[in-house]
Order: structure tokens, then sequence, then C-alpha cells
């Protein structure tokens, strides 16, 4: 069953059109949701938490369907909101059993699951000092251990790594694709910026302007695009005219030729024009391109 589906998803404010009949569905895993600033992202996390209505379509988280079934809905999913909404006067420990609490645990199961949390995204050492006093990844990691507590299924994370410097970034990035690797929560990771989304994303979902752009696995979009990247005695242009007649798609890249990779006879013809030219073979191997270098131009202001 997938985890999340929606069906013409429509959200329309008096000015804009933050969902246009968003249809998709997403499967276990750690799936990202990119887009632009203002792309509907947050808006999307929020209809499928059952607080926002739709002004159109429909969908389902779990199989609750969110019009009906918001309640129960929101017991199976966990939530880190994108914008800093902490108390500082209180420590980890004292908010992230008082969610557990919310969430219906007892206080004995609140307290174990706030221990095991915290520990989990890296806080057990801090748990007891007041949350004022933390840094900005310290908070980021406060509100995905609320996110966590209830043991959901399903966890949406809006923005984790935003404000966080690079080593930040990675150590939350790494946590993220732990939540479903240790615990099995499948994950619904929004951020505007494409290229880490890749290294943590099972799968990845596009909004532009609310459209949906594109939604497929990663591995799709970087296989979609893969070269070989072959390196030979001869000089590079020469191998380029010379694979190009043969039917390849071949651009020179300083020493390398990079051939366009259509099916496993393309390995064959490179062999074949090595050989008929009497190349010396330096280097053949195939490279991925990266997710954000396969998007077409619509998604150009989609950080990279
Ligand atoms: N309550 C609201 N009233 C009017 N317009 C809204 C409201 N909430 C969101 N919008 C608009 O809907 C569009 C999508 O916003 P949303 O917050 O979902 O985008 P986002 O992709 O999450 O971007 P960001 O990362 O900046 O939050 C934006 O144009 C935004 O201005």
């Amino acid at each position: 069953m997938p985890v999340i589906t929606t069906h013409q998803l429509t959200k329309r404010y008096p000015r804009v059109t933050a969902l246009d009949r968003l249809t998709v569905e997403i499967g276990a895993g750690v799936t990202g949701l990119v887009g632009a600033n203002g792309a509907g992202k947050s808006t999307l996390i929020k209809i499928l938490l059952g607080v926002e209505d739709p002004t159109g379509g429909g969908a389902s988280v779990l199989g609750h369907d969110i019009a009906s079934d918001g309640a129960a809905l929101r017991r199976r999913v966990g939530y880190m909101p994108e914008h800093d909404c902490l108390p500082g006067d209180v420590s980890a420990t004292e908010l992230v059993v008082h969610l557990a609490r919310m969430a219906g645990l007892p206080l004995d199961a609140a307290r174990e699951r706030t221990a095991d949390t915290l520990r989990h995204v890296g806080l057990y050492e801090e748990r007891y000092r007041p949350i004022g006093g933390y840094s900005t990844g310290m908070r980021q990691r406060v509100k995905l251990a609320q996110a966590l507590v209830h043991d959901p299924q399903v966890v949406f994370l809006d923005e984790p790594t935003n404000g966080l410097d690079p080593v930040g970034r990675d150590e939350m990035l790494a946590l993220v694709r732990r939540v479903y690797d240790d615990f099995g929560i499948s994950v619904l990771v929004t951020s505007h910026l494409l290229g880490e989304l890749e290294r943590v994303c099972d799968d990845v979902v596009v909004l532009d302007a609310g459209v949906l752009l594109r939604s497929s696995s990663v591995a799709e979009f970087t296989q979609a695009s893969a070269q070989l990247a072959v390196e030979v005695t001869a000089d590079a242009g020469i191998a380029v005219a010379a694979l190009a007649a043969r039917g390849l798609r071949a651009v020179r890249e300083g020493s390398l030729v990079l051939v366009d990779l259509a099916g496993e006879e393309t390995y064959d013809t490179v062999r074949d024009v090595v050989a008929e030219q009497g190349y010396g073979l330096v280097r053949l191997e195939r490279r991925r391109h990266h997710i954000s270098e396969v998007f077409d131009e619509r998604t150009a202001d989609v950080v990279v």
C-alpha cells in the first residue's frame, strides 16, 4: 500500500494557487519533496496532516482519508515543522516528554521513548539543559526527536537542514536516512536544495509553482542520463568524430570522450570503434549524472 496518495489535490489562496491538481503516489522509504521557495511543499504537508483543507481533490496517508480520518492519521504520523517554534525555558526532555504525552503515551513510556529518541538524534548529554541555550543544529534535533517520539509510521520533515552549516547539514541528512533504515519509519522530507536530497532519498517528487514536475526514484533520475567516460590514446576530438560516425552521441570533455549510454550495445560499439581505429584504451567507466543536472530549465530556480 502506498504511504501517501493524492488525487487532483488543489489549494487555492485568493492570490496564488499553492497546489495545482497534484496527483502523486509515494511509497515506503525516504522521499524528497523538492521545489523552490513557494513551490507548495509546506502547503502539501499541512494538507496531508489534515490541518489545512484542500480547495479541491483529495489525499490519503497510510490509507486514512485526510478529510474524514484526520485524528487517526495524525496518531500515525510525525511532523517536524519548518520554523523555529520551541520554547526556550524548558529542557529538551521536558518538551519531548510533554509532546509524547499529548500524543497519547503513558508517562513511563513517554519518558523512556524521549530518552531513546534524544539519544538517537545526538542530544542525550544536553537533554536537561534549557532549549533557549541550544544552537540551531540542536534545536533542529529537538524538532526531529518530537516528531519521532510516539513511534509514528511516517514522518513529514519540513526543511530539516534549514539554517545549518555544511557539517550540520550532513549530520542531519544522515539522521534522516537512519529514521528509515534503523526504525522503518517512512520519511517525506522537503528541501529547496535538490543536491542534498539525492544523497539520502530513494525517491524524489519535484514541485514547481504547485505543479508536479516529476516523481521518480533517484536511480531513475540518474540512470536515464548515464554516460560512458572513454579515454583513449588518440586525440579526444578525433575519437568523438569516430564514435559519432557510428551513430553514438559523444562530446569531448578535456581528454575524455563522454558517450550517451543508449543500452548495453553502446559498450560494444565503443569497443569496436576503439579496435578498428587502433586506439589504446586508457579508461572506460560509467558515469551517473547528479539529479540536479538532469533538470530542465523550468526548474532553473531550484538551488542545486
Ligand atoms: N495562508 C496562506 N495564505 C495565502 N497564501 C499562502 C498561504 N500559505 C502559503 N501561501 C502561498 O502559497 C504558496 C506556496 O507556499 P508554501 O509555503 O507551501 O511553499 P514552500 O514550497 O513550502 O516554500 P517555503 O520553503 O518558502 O516555505 C506561496 O506562494 C505562498 O505565498
